[in-house]
């Protein structure tokens, strides 16, 4: 049956990621026969400069008839100055929002070959298996009021974080289900020593937890599992946690593997299309090089085959040739210090399918 993906590029490197996420989903509906329509969309600072707006109507209608959407990166340097409401990440907020993505999946997975492109030591991140599940749609990103007002010394500015009973528990609860099948543990992240809306999560899941009487779990205060994830990342399975917590160690993880050229992320709603995007932005460093690592893309990809489409053969097959290209010792720039021996975008993607095709071929 045919698969519409709506696929949103964006700014900086999205353009760059998203090429390679097309071109692989192209040999995957080659050798498995599907059909994947994409439809492009504009989101962000493009949306802005083409319609004035960063997440024009047209793009949302896009994502709404697709089953499922692709989105590459947001924001640079030329939309840093305009107001909060119209710069481009208010784009990818308003679309999350729209599309109700409330629980965000942030998988931290290692590869052994990629050991050494840590800043960790060896014997701290072997082993790691952990997934950060973040709340995506509420919080201090989209609580009311926000805003600024008085002027000169008095001058202040409010954000608001809020979250209710309902929004906590459908994401704490997709914490514990994820626990339940991963047959691990839960650790719930909050700082309930300080925030009202921390105390009310803990309670929360105090409630939850007895739904799930076989999935051991534990509370640590988000400044603890900050240091935590460095000391010792093995001690994690599942993390819930809220939007901006979630937002900070998933960034703070990544550097588990390597760099943040590789953490993916599926965000899903309760029945509608997921959301699929690497979880770094759009690198107006490196934007234009033809030098990003198109991994977290690749990867955010078998999580739509996963999630979005249930194609687990295909997803599996995509998740090997990944790893059998890192294995063969191929490296982007930022997983290697050898600038020579480095993989442009292109190649890295053509050595993906390369390892694809031959693994399907074979099998
Ligand atoms: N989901 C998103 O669209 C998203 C996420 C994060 C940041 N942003 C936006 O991106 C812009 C830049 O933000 P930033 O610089 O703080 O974060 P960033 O994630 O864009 O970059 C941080 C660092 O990581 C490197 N990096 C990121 N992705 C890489 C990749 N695939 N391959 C190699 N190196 C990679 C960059 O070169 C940079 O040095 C901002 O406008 C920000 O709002 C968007
Ligand atoms: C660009 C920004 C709005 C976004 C977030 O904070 O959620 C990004 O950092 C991410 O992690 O997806
Ligand atoms: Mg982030």
């Amino acid at each position: 049956m045919k698969k519409r993906i709506a696929i949103l590029p964006g700014d900086g490197i999205g353009p760059e990621v998203c090429d390679a996420a097309t071109k692989v989903l192209t040999e995957i509906s080659r050798l498995y026969k599907h059909e994947f329509e994409f439809t492009y969309g504009d989101l962000g600072g493009v949306a802005i400069d083409s319609s004035g707006t960063p997440l024009p109507e047209e793009t949302l209608s896009i994502c709404k008839q697709s089953d499922a959407v692709l989105l590459g990166a947001v924001g640079g340097p030329k939309w840093d100055t305009l107001p909060g409401d119209k710069r481009p990440e208010k784009g990818l907020l308003g679309l999350r929002k729209e599309l109700d993505l409330f629980a965000n999946l942030r998988p931290v997975t290692i590869y052994d070959a990629l050991a050494e492109a840590s800043p960790l030591k060896d014997e701290i991140i072997q082993g790691v298996d952990l997934v950060i599940v973040r709340e995506l749609t509420g919080g201090l990103y989209f609580g009311e009021p926000r805003e600024r007002r008085g002027v000169g010394e008095e001058e202040v500015a409010v954000d608001t974080l809020v979250y209710s009973r309902k929004e906590i528990e459908r994401i704490v609860r997709k914490g514990f289900e994820f626990a339940e099948v991963r047959g691990g543990a839960l650790t719930s992240v909050d700082k309930a020593n300080v925030l009202e809306s921390s105390r009310l999560w803990r309670e929360v899941v105090e409630e939850v937890a007895k739904e799930f009487p076989e999935i051991s779990y534990s509370h640590m205060l988000v400044d603890n599992a900050a240091m935590q994830l460095i000391r010792n990342p093995k001690q994690f399975d599942v993390i819930v946690t809220e939007n901006m917590f979630g937002d900070i160690l998933s960034d703070e993880a990544s550097m588990i593997t390597g760099s943040l050229g590789m953490l993916p992320s599926a965000s899903l709603s309760q029945d509608g299309p997921g959301l699929f995007e690497p979880i770094h932005g759009s690198a107006p460093d490196i934007a234009g090089k033809g030098i990003a690592n198109p991994l977290a893309t690749l990867s955010s990809v078998v999580m739509m085959l996963t999630y979005a489409f249930q194609m687990t053969d295909e997803a599996q097959a995509l998740s090997e040739a990944i790893n059998d290209v890192l294995e063969n010792g191929y490296r982007t720039a930022d997983l290697t210090q050898d600038e020579k021996t480095a993989l442009s975008t292109v190649e890295m993607t053509e050595k993906v399918i390369d390892a694809l095709t031959k693994k399907v071929v074979i099998s």
